[in-house]
């Protein structure tokens, strides 16, 4: 029973969202490191800012405003312990069969938004794989494995849900979103992937393959035509490479383009465009609202962080925003993975099944274990 002082408003208040967070991102060739800086829900873009946004624009973003920012050399590539040390126990949401499932009406959507002259060419559906550990996740050790490859970006960030629960946020992303330094703009947009090998020949004909894909091919022009539609206004020149290049991680082979641009104000703060791209067809569809309303459908859960982006502006706003891939969310022993692969009309359920287990490969390794 309550006290009469609890009805009048004295019972505990609802913990609201935390005042201060901290962040870290580590790139090829920068790294930034913020211990403790105030969590800002409506941001300045004009003043430094690090952090991520949300996949979903109702969901909250994780953005951080410390005073001043410094953009340091990356930090050495440690070498982290060996895996194999984690006792987990892990639940795909939703399994291989009901995501091939879910994967197949998809793609029946797509089909049929073709033969009947609707607009409907591509959507990215996700999956996710929670992962319960015997105690505490050791994030440190996490993030030193995600780092013993050269070709992805890390990043951590703490991050509290709309429910309250304070979480972090952790990854290893491959993909470029904005990259912005002085008028000089850059993107690397990434679609069409296939699972690469520890055995050379396999691997080399899984690359060979994905160059030739006539299906990777269209996933990923429709993220690049989008890249270019959307900096062209911003822009004074805009090139892109004509055709895909082979680029990858050490688990997955992706196709990739290289944007750059110049823009015609020098000011404009790097979080803006990053926000004018966010979502590209790399992680939602064509056309953007309709691919993001079968993905809320379909997926059920919101994504929240995985598939935003993460990233740093300073105060000039040069800055850089990697899309938010490979990535986890962990609160105490357990961790949800989310992976997600790109349909279009002739997409063929098991392959893109295969495709977000092999994205899931970089956490899992770095977990030690195996996907169930
Ligand atoms: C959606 C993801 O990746 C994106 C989708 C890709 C694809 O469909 O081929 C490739 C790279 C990313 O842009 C993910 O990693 O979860």
């Amino acid at each position: 029973m309550s006290s009469v002082a609890e009805e009048r408003g004295a019972a505990p208040r609802r913990t609201r969202a935390p005042l201060r967070s901290h962040f870290t991102f580590s790139s090829r060739s920068e790294s930034i490191e913020v211990d403790d800086a105030p969590v800002v829900d409506v941001p300045d873009e004009t003043v430094p800012l690090v952090g991520a946004i949300a996949f979903e624009a109702d969901q909250p973003d994780a953005l951080l405003a410390p005073e001043a920012l410094r953009v340091a050399l990356p930090t050495a590539r440690v070498t982290a312990r060996a895996a194999a040390d984690l006792r987990a126990r892990i639940v795909a949401e939703p399994g291989s069969a009901e995501y091939e499932r879910q994967v197949a009406a998809v793609v029946a959507r797509i089909a049929e938004a073709i033969r009947s002259g609707d607009d409907l060419r591509k959507v990215v559906l996700a999956r996710r794989l929670r992962v319960e550990c015997e105690a505490p996740i050791d994030v440190d050790l996490l993030l030193a494995r995600l780092r013993r490859d050269p070709e992805v970006t890390t990043f951590r960030i703490g991050h509290r849900s709309r429910a309250g629960e304070p979480t972090e946020w952790i990854g290893a992303t491959p993909e470029t979103l904005l990259d912005k330094r002085g008028d000089r703009v850059h993107s690397l947009p990434l679609a069409g992937s296939a699972p690469r090998s520890s055995e050379w020949s396999v691997d080399q004909a899984a690359a060979q393959g994905l160059l030739a894909s006539a299906k990777d091919r269209t996933e990923h022009r429709l993220v690049v035509e989008h890249v270019l539609d959307t900096l062209a206004p911003w822009c004074s020149a805009l090139n892109a490479s004509s055709t895909p290049i082979l680029t990858g991680t050490s688990t997955v082979w992706h196709l990739g383009t290289r944007i750059d641009g110049r823009l015609r104000d020098r000011d404009t703060p790097s979080l803006t465009l990053a926000r004018a791209l966010h979502p590209t067809p790399a992680v939602c569809g064509v056309p953007t609202a309709k691919a993001r309303a079968l993905i809320a459908d379909t997926e059920g859960t919101p994504r929240g962080l995985y598939a935003g982006a993460v990233g740093w502006s300073d105060g000039t706003g040069d800055g850089c925003w990697m899309v938010t891939l490979r990535c986890a969310e962990v609160r105490g022993a357990t961790a949800i993975l989310h992976a997600g692969a790109g349909l279009v009309a002739s997409s063929v359920p098991r392959s893109e099944r295969e495709e977000t287990s092999a994205k899931f490969r970089a956490l899992l390794d770095a977990f030690g274990v195996d996907e169930a």
